[in-house]
């Protein structure tokens, strides 16, 4: 039996909506427990870490901690538990003023859990997962949403069937959004269309279904290496044949730092920051993608052009058939221009810099506060 956290704990009347619209993060949270060692472990061997500690981890939940603290008005969507590891995830979003008020709650349910051995001789994390038999989250979790509290929906490419269907559910809001009336040509509604991003991270090659449909695609080294590309150009490059026109698409390397390619085709690249020492590697991807919604979700509300006036320009792109669906929308990245991606990428990398040199996320909000 599942039931919605607002339906479980607030009763009928809905919470207020923010008026700033909402990034929302699709996607896992889970407990993670860190090991800080010296070295990486032998295997079989017997040894003492130098420190123990758990936190809340899972990609799309690491960044909402990362915007949250930004001061992004932000919201998790996945499924959650009773059980006591999914409650400590709860309160510790709750601290964050991370909203999750329409997770689904699986009554029985356990909590995704990671062994994540840190390595302080060369900086690595190593992530040892469990899914505890968590199911994800299905279009009719998603279809609850009221999508006009949005105005970015981010996934990681997960359960991709779903992920696919909930895509396609926002390009037809954003069509209705869009409309006009044929005699006035004035706009039939006040919302700006949503733009949709997606992280390619797992090394699993179906993932590229999900890139007909993403305005902005972050493609991880992890994923990159499994397709055989040695680095981010060569990504970008191959990546972009399966992408939407227009798409924006990231590629992190760790220690080599960025590389994006811009809706106009041109790229842009930005080093690494590394700090005075590496602490803490986990989630230095997760950080990166929330730095790169943040800043373009910003440009994206202050930009001021009419989002509908092109809509004639709309190309039809299909995909797979095995999914058979069709994507038929225009990419949601006209406020992206090279000066704006370079801005973008340069304060993903500054920020992500210094998380690494950092236990955890907390810290962040001042090192925010000191970059602007
Ligand atoms: N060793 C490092 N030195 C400096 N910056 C790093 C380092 N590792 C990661 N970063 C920063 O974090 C970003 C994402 O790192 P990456 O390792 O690709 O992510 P993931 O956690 O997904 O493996 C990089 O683009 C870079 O800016
Ligand atoms: O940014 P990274 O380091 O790649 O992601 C880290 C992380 O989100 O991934 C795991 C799930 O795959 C979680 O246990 C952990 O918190």
């Amino acid at each position: 039996m599942i039931s919605t956290f607002y339906e479980k704990i607030v009763g009928t009347s809905p919470p207020p909506e923010p008026s700033e619209p909402k990034v929302l993060c699709v996607g896992l949270s889970c407990l993670d427990i860190v090991q800080l060692c010296k070295h990486y472990p032998q295997e079989d061997s017997d040894q003492r870490c130098i420190d123990f500690r758990y936190q809340r981890g899972g990609n799309a939940c690491n960044s909402c901690t990362v915007m949250s603290q930004l001061g992004q008005p932000c919201e998790f969507l996945g499924v959650l538990s009773n059980e006591q590891f999914s409650q400590f995830l709860q309160d510790d979003m709750r601290k964050y003023k991370i909203d999750f008020l329409h997770c689904p709650i699986m009554e029985n349910g356990g909590c995704p859990t990671s062994v994540v051995i840190l390595s302080m001789s060369t900086g690595s994390r190593t992530i040892i997962h469990h899914d505890q038999n968590q199911t994800e989250i299905t279009l009719s979790d998603f279809e609850k949403l009221n999508l006009e509290n949005y105005s970015w929906i981010h996934f990681e490419g997960r359960n991709i069937s779903e992920v696919l269907l909930m895509m396609q559910h926002i390009e037809n809001y954003n069509k209705s959004v869009t409309q006009r009336d044929s005699e006035t040509n004035e706009k039939l509604s006040r919302y700006t269309p949503i733009t949709i991003s997606v992280e390619l991270e797992k090394k699993r090659p179906e993932l590229l279904d999900l890139l007909p449909y993403a305005d902005v695609a972050f493609i991880s080294k992890d994923f990159a290496k499994s397709r055989g590309y040695l680095n981010m150009s060569e990504t970008l490059k191959n990546v972009s044949h399966d992408a939407k026109t227009g798409a924006t698409i990231f590629s992190a390397w760790a220690d080599r730092g960025a590389m994006a390619l811009a809706p106009d085709g041109t790229i842009v690249q930005c080093p690494a920051f590394p700090p005075h020492k590496i602490i803490d590697t986990l989630g230095a991807g997760d950080t990166f993608n929330a730095a790169i919604l943040y800043y373009l979700n910003k440009e994206k509300l202050a930009f001021k052009k009419d989002y509908s006036s092109n809509a004639s320009d709309s190309i039809k792109m299909t995909i797979q058939q095995n999914y058979n669906i069709e994507s038929s929308e225009k990419c949601q990245t006209e406020f992206i221009d090279q000066a704006v991606l370079q801005e973008a990428i340069t304060f993903g990398c500054r920020l992500t810099g210094a998380k690494i040199g950092l236990q955890g996320f907390d810290g962040l909000s001042s090192i925010y506060k000191n970059y602007l």
